[in-house]
């Protein structure tokens, strides 16, 4: 019997009637495209395709019949498949072995390839764990995961079944083919890296309406338009609002107070999309302080800097009033997104600095959401013997020290020797703050946005060297305002719409 290859990469060639692509020509040639790549083996369906594909190629092929007007199983299940597809030369043949209705019991079909084609290598396409099972005691050669997700009773299993992979491992040492559903090299590599013997992708190589589709999809909120979109930023103090285009060019802007009431405030942003939106507008971002569920768009946790603002359903509230799903995160996410997209830096820390303290993390080209939408803030980080109490009910909070609030009372407008003790104060706190991230996070930029750029360029000094006082790093020139301007949230957030949340 001829073997596969450890780790063998095998690509399934197959179009059956009613597909595009069906027909023994285009099956040729596309095995033969596989093995230019480097398949290692092709899976190829009906005898009259695997009998010109075996004229055309050198690698081993496996051969299957289809027959969808069987109820059940439909993968080679007849000794007539069988006769067949020997006679085409296939080297090994996928035998349907799931536990559906057959035309012929399983146990037969494997005596008579067993008995009269003892060359022949036998997979056996499977659904469960309860199939490897039965299957186990009849010796197949491979053992494939075909058919996971295929069966009513496999039908709400992961996909792709890494799972099923490492179960079958636990319970034989029949090599297992890992097949079904794997779309990416990086899938097929995690296929054998969770036990797999070897890896089989069919669709995302040989069905190009498939593939077409899968990019339709992924466009289709993409109509045929300027790309506008509407973000929202939801601050402590004020909401403000963008129309931007697809390069974060502001075409209309507006702002308002941050109400009292949570109430209010979604009145204010609804009111605000429905100023900004135009007809051509079909992407929404918000951006709001506190610790959001980005797959949700619920506001997690709130400081009490916005009222009533726990447990809100941003995204849902959105979408029923504009019939458009918002991309919803976090205000220092959105920031730290829109200073990302300008500059291209993949690793980055944006500290803005308003009514608290507000954190984006860019990490490898990603924000940093974390689980529950909690990464990132890094504003209640406890700075070590500050006995603050911080309206986010825990006591020392870095917020505390370095916010806004605490800038306007004791460092904007006033003036004399205590005002440069503040500031002094103030900076080594910062650079505390900033060493103790970068120890965490090594980032290249560290922006720090909201109003501090206000402060001028001499309070960056300040931070710098305090800077370097502390740290065992004595260049502190990656220590830069963000000048983006007050709508850099909103920007960001409305960008973040465009690109579905993701960088
Ligand atoms: C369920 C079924 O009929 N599977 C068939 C089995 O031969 C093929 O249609 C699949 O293309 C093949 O298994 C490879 O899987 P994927 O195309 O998902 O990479």
């Amino acid at each position: 019997m001829k073997t596969l290859k450890k780790n063998a990469f095998i690509v399934s060639c197959q179009a059956e009637e009613g597909e595009p692509l069906f027909g023994k020509e285009t099956m040729v040639k596309m095995s033969i495209a596989a093995q230019m790549g480097g398949a290692d083996a092709i899976r190829s369906l009906y005898p009259d395709v695997v009998k010109e594909v075996k004229n055309v190629v050198s690698i081993p092929i496996i051969g299957i019949t289809k027959n969808r007007n069987l109820k059940g199983a439909f993968i080679t299940t007849t000794k007539k498949d069988i006769d067949e597809l020997v006679q085409a030369k296939a080297d090994f043949i996928a035998l349907d072995c799931t536990r559906r209705e057959r035309p012929e019991p399983l146990p037969e079909l494997f005596n008579y390839l067993k008995s009269k084609y003892p060359n022949i290598g036998i997979i056996a396409d499977i659904a469960d764990i309860d199939d490897v099972k039965n299957i186990i005691p009849l010796k197949p050669d491979y053992i494939a995961t075909t058919l996971s997700g295929y069966t009513d009773y496999s039908i709400n299993r992961p996909c792709p079944d890494y799972e099923l992979i490492r179960e079958i491992i636990k319970i034989t040492d029949i090599p297992v083919i890992a097949e079904g559903n794997l779309s990416t090299p990086l899938e097929a590599r995690k296929a054998i890296l969770n036990g797999a013997y070897a890896v089989t992708v069919g669709t995302a190589i040989t069905r190009p309406q498939i593939i077409t589709q899968r990019f339709k999809e992924y466009l289709a909120d993409f109509q045929d338009d300027e790309l506008l979109a509407v973000g929202i930023d939801i601050g402590g103090t004020w909401t403000r609002g963008v129309l931007v285009d697809r390069f974060g060019i502001i075409k209309d802007s507006d702002k308002v107070r941050t109400a009292s009431t949570g109430k209010e405030v979604i009145s204010n942003m609804l009111s605000l999309i429905k100023k900004l939106k135009t007809e051509e507008t079909h992407f929404l971002g918000v951006a709001s302080g506190g610790r959001i569920d980005f797959k949700t768009g619920v506001v997690g946790f709130s400081t009490g800097l916005i009222p009533d603002w726990k447990g809100v359903g941003l995204a849902d509230i959105v979408e029923k009033e504009f019939n458009i799903r918002p991309i919803v995160d976090n205000d220092a996410n959105c920031a730290s997104y829109f200073q990302h997209f300008i500059t291209d830096e993949d690793n980055m820390l944006m500290i803005t600095v308003g009514t608290g303290i507000g954190g984006g993390i860019i990490n490898d080209g990603r924000i940093v959401r974390g689980a529950k939408g909690g990464g990132g803030e890094i504003g209640h980080i406890i700075y070590p013997g500050n006995t603050k109490e911080c309206s986010c009910g825990k006591v020392g909070c870095v917020e505390t020290i370095l916010s806004g609030r605490y800038l306007k009372e004791n460092i904007y407008g006033k003036e004399g020797k205590e005002v440069y003790k503040k500031i002094r104060e103030y900076s080594k706190v910062m650079a505390w703050f900033i060493d103790t991230l970068k120890a965490t996070l090594d980032f290249d930029k560290c922006y720090l946005g909201g109003v501090l750029p206000n402060y001028g360029d001499e309070f960056l000094e300040n931070i710098k060297n305090s800077f370097k006082q502390i740290s065992n790093e004595k260049n502190a020139d990656f220590i830069n305002y963000s000048d983006l301007g007050e709508f850099a949230g909103a920007r960001g957030a409305a960008l973040l719409s465009l690109h579905k949340g993701e960088i």
